[in-house]
């Protein structure tokens, strides 16, 4: 898969030369890339914004430069995401159908937006999805993108070591996932709870489906509905 970023703050994304997003990198299995959408302007001040149309408060992302950014950077192939908190909201879900795609484009602006005629353009062209993290407020698609680079990245074959630890994850089946426990036994009076170190494999999962349901019951009832 290859992943294109466009940001004003391309150093943002330097955290994905370390962790797994890193070796996966180095192994050749995502082909990733950081763009400054600075680098598609012209002018001395390397403009990207300008006030809104219709008034208001704060800036609007000027479409010349992400015109020509995503010109650049889009295949006919490509997803073109843009974090947005009018965007679907992001689940597992929509992360498994993004790690079947073989070329991702992140467009993440800032201020009050990018101009609504870049994704009215691009969504004539091809695919293009709005995608929110969740109904609360960021400054920027930065922190959304790094999100679902990581969900989707993590899914895709040969970046996560142990491809069995994908399965009892969070919301991998819909639940939320049971408790886990390492040594030492008993830690400042807790104990392990003694089913799990009964050996009994059997009663081991009835008590992890159990208490997954229970957390799922108590946490988000309305993955339940
Ligand atoms: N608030 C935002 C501002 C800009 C770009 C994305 C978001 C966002 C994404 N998910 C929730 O909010």
């Amino acid at each position: 898969m290859r992943v294109d970023i466009v940001t004003i703050f391309p150093a943002f994304f330097d955290v994905l030369d370390v962790s797994l997003i890193g070796k996966a990198r180095d192994r050749g299995i995502l082909d990733m890339h950081v763009h400054d959408l600075r680098a598609w302007t012209h002018d001395r001040h390397r403009t990207v914004d300008d006030t809104p149309y219709g008034g208001g408060a704060g800036m609007v992302m000027k479409p010349e430069p992400w015109g020509e950014a995503l010109d650049t950077l889009l295949s006919d192939d490509a997803v073109l995401l843009v974090p947005s908190p009018a965007g679907e909201q992001f689940s597992q879900a929509m992360a498994r159908e993004l790690a079947e795609e073989t070329h991702l484009v992140f467009a993440c602006g800032r201020y009050e937006g990018i101009d609504q005629r870049v994704v009215d353009h691009y969504a004539e062209r091809g695919r293009v999805r709005l995608v929110s993290l969740g109904d609360y407020v960021l400054n920027g698609g930065e922190v959304a993108a790094m999100a679902v680079v990581e969900a989707v990245s993590r899914l895709i074959p040969g970046v996560v070591g142990n491809p069995d630890s994908l399965v009892e994850e969070s919301h991998e089946e819909g639940l939320l996932e049971y408790p886990s426990y390492t040594k030492p036994a008993v830690w400042r009076g807790h104990e392990v709870p003694p089913v799990l170190l009964s050996g009994n494999h059997g009663a081991i999962a009835a008590w992890r489906r159990e208490q997954s349901l229970e957390r799922t019951r108590t946490n988000r009832p309305d993955l339940l509905a």
